[in-house]
């Protein structure tokens, strides 16, 4: 017990847990009148590694900060490496608008359908079409044992597994079951996985587990983007993916991804939505870590060296000043569906995409 106490304070220390703070969301603690909106504290951005600028001053001038480089690779746009990162690029702008758009709806329609698993699935089991019952304001209501039908304080063991209601059919049903609605569960969507699933409980690959392959679109953009990172002669076998979703306040703490075979790999890390601060630190975490912005259309590789550093997301952007995502928006309101442009105006999905073996 005391030992775990240490070891967190140890963490506390450390230098990717003081980036992780600095740049974390936090709200000004001033005195709050119902009607006044809480502030977000101020955060200095002024270390954060912009490469969308860093992209216009190079095709200007073909100047790049101390410490960037371009990467000579068979892409049609500039790839940029750290120095002292070895195996990480940066491929800013990589995906078109409307690929960026075709990405988010597919990561919140067709993503999470079984038998790709959700964090949902630990308490609800599976769930099939949310986004489309979060749009019809559905509620997931539990089916009970006929013996515990009437009973309020029944318990989870007792539900036998859960089931969308329309609104006006849970009302006449008394409150005596336990519901959600759907777009809170929307809301509440962590991540889905595709292809191989990922075993969070166990931080490992369950190949066991049910699983459809990585749609081919999605492999072979895959492929294409992990051209600059790759093992000369050697194709990508894009395995399976995580997705990732963040609302206001959500981060992805410092981690490795190191479940899978062969790290001279990358992982190919796609950003849609609202803006990001990504860090990237070293081997260690007391190693001070990179702090860069990730915007809708960015792709990151990890590949190498760089699958050794520990990294993490610890803020999103959902203001409209810095979240960055103007012409998503436009494109998003041409459609007669706004759902998809209310989900991503306060959000951000991430889909990094592996080779297992
Ligand atoms: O959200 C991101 O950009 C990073 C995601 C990530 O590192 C992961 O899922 O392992
Ligand atoms: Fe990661």
């Amino acid at each position: 017990m005391y030992g775990s106490d240490s070891a967190s304070e140890d963490l506390e220390r450390t230098a990717f847990r003081k980036a992780e703070k600095k740049y974390k969301l936090y709200y000004q603690d001033t005195y709050r009148t119902p009607k006044k909106k809480k502030q977000p504290k101020p955060v200095d951005l002024s270390e954060v590694l912009d490469f969308k600028s860093i992209l216009i001053s190079h095709n200007q001038n073909a100047e790049l900060p101390s410490g960037i480089a371009p990467v000579r690779c068979g892409l049609d746009r500039p790839v940029f490496s750290i120095e002292n990162r070895p195996g990480f690029y940066f491929i800013p702008g990589a995906l078109t608008i409307e690929q960026q758009c075709q990405w988010i709806k597919e990561s919140l329609t067709s993503f999470p359908q079984p038998p790709n698993r959700t964090n949902h699935n630990a308490f609800y089991g599976s769930i099939n079409d949310l986004f489309i019952a979060a749009k019809e304001r559905k509620i997931l209501v539990a089916k009970e044992n006929s013996n515990s039908e009437c009973n309020p304080s029944v318990s989870n063991r007792d539900v036998q597994g859960w089931k969308f209601f329309e609104e006006h059919e849970t009302s006449s049903k008394g409150n005596s079951r336990k519901s959600i609605s759907a777009s809170v569960l929307l809301r509440k969507l962590r991540w889905s996985t595709l292809g191989l699933q990922f075993e969070w409980s166990k931080r490992n690959y369950d190949v066991s587990l049910p699983h459809k392959k990585i749609p081919d679109t999605l492999c072979q953009l895959a492929k294409k983007l992990a051209a600059p990172a790759m093992p000369s002669s050697e194709d990508f076998q894009p395995e399976a993916a995580i997705v990732n979703y963040f609302g206001l306040g959500d981060m992805l703490g410092g981690h490795l991804d190191d479940m899978e075979a062969d790290w001279s790999k990358p992982i190919v890390s796609m950003s849609l939505g609202c803006k990001a601060i990504f860090l990237l630190g070293g081997k260690l975490r007391e190693d001070p870590p990179l702090a860069m912005f990730l915007r809708s259309g960015d792709v990151v590789l990890m590949a190498g060296e760089a699958r050794e550093c520990f990294h993490g997301v610890p803020r999103i952007f959902t203001d409209t000043e810095n979240a960055e995502i103007v012409p998503l928006e436009q494109q998003f309101s041409h459609e007669d569906d706004s759902s998809f442009l209310e989900y991503i105006q306060t959000s951000r999905i991430n889909i990094n995409i592996r080779q297992v073996f």
